[in-house]
């Protein structure tokens, strides 16, 4: 039987991705893709009445707050979204039989232990971003029985929306220097291999709910990123790249946030 499923936040580098590389497949899965404008998740009424008319067997939610120095500043709004959001959709996939599919982030952990963290792993997020996503993960899994959250790190896609990819190639084209920091060490990760992760789980009718980790195999600081970045594009010569442990943010963020698959 072919499975219907909805994924919201479309319009984010996770949701266009899967879109781009799944709209069209030979899989027997058909998709609605929905955007903010389209379906905010926050929008309780709107949630009702959306999920009252369409029918769906998998929920993949790519819709989040995802601007971790702003977050510092207005937690609020990222909890109405990555918490409150989270719930309403979670609800509605226990009232519909729908199984959630959920992305956390490795910014849950504090950072402080030596290897890659597990899932079993205690959580101990230190900014706002990692404390709303780990409450999200929270209302999921006091709601619903049939969710997968998957925590991933450091998400990129060379195509579509902000991330650190993208920023340093077109940083590389316009300065001459870049300082950039070597207080994190992280696993980074292509939004290509995690659609494939996430479809791969739909299509063969994975019934192992729970909680995952997924993220690339390698794991570096954001100095070796974007050295690895410059290399793949040509553009190592354009622009030249500071090490710096010194780097201000507002937000903390964990020095060590590998993920153990
Ligand atoms: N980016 C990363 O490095 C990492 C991301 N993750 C998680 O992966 C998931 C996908 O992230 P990613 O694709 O990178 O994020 P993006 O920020 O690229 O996309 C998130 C999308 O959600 C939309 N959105 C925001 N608020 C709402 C709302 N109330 N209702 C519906 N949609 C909304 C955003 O719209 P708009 O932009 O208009 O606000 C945006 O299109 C998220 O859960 C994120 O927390 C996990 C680890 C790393
Ligand atoms: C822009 C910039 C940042 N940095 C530092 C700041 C920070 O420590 C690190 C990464 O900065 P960013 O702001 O790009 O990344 P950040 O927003 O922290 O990325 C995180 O996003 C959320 C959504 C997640 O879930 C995480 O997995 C992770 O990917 O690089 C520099 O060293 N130099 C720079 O020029």
């Amino acid at each position: 039987m072919r499975k219907k499923i909805l994924v919201t936040g479309a319009d984010g580098q996770l949701g266009k991705t899967i879109k781009e590389l799944y709209s069209n497949n030979n899989l027997e899965l058909d998709f609605i893709f929905v955007g903010k404008t389209e379906l905010d998740i926050t929008n309780q009424n709107k949630v009702d009445t959306y999920f009252h008319n369409n029918k769906f067997d998998y929920c993949i939610n790519c819709a989040a707050y995802t601007n971790v120095e702003q977050a510092e500043k207005t937690p609020k709004v990222a909890y109405k979204i990555n918490a409150e959001g989270v719930m309403n959709l979670a609800h509605k996939c226990l009232e519909n039989d729908i199984v959630l599919i959920h992305i956390s982030t490795d910014y849950v952990f504090d950072g402080e232990k030596e290897e890659p963290y597990t899932i079993n792993d205690i959580t101990n997020p230190i900014n706002e971003y990692g404390k709303s996503k780990l409450e999200g993960e929270k209302h999921i899994q006091q709601i619903l029985a049939k969710y997968f959250i998957i925590r991933t790190s450091w998400l990129y896609s060379k195509k579509y929306g902000n991330n650190f990819y993208k920023f340093i190639v077109n940083k590389a084209n316009t300065v001459k220097e870049l300082s950039i920091t070597t207080e994190q060490t992280g696993c980074p990760t292509d939004t290509v291999s995690l659609s494939s992760y996430i479809i791969n789980l739909i299509d063969k009718n994975d019934k192992s709910f729970g909680l995952y980790h997924f993220c690339d195999k390698k794991a570096m600081t954001w100095y070796a990123f974007a050295k690895q970045i410059l290399l793949e594009n040509n553009l190592n010569h354009k622009t030249n790249l500071i090490k710096t442990d010194n780097y201000r943010t507002f937000a903390r963020r964990p020095k060590n946030s590998v993920l153990a698959n």
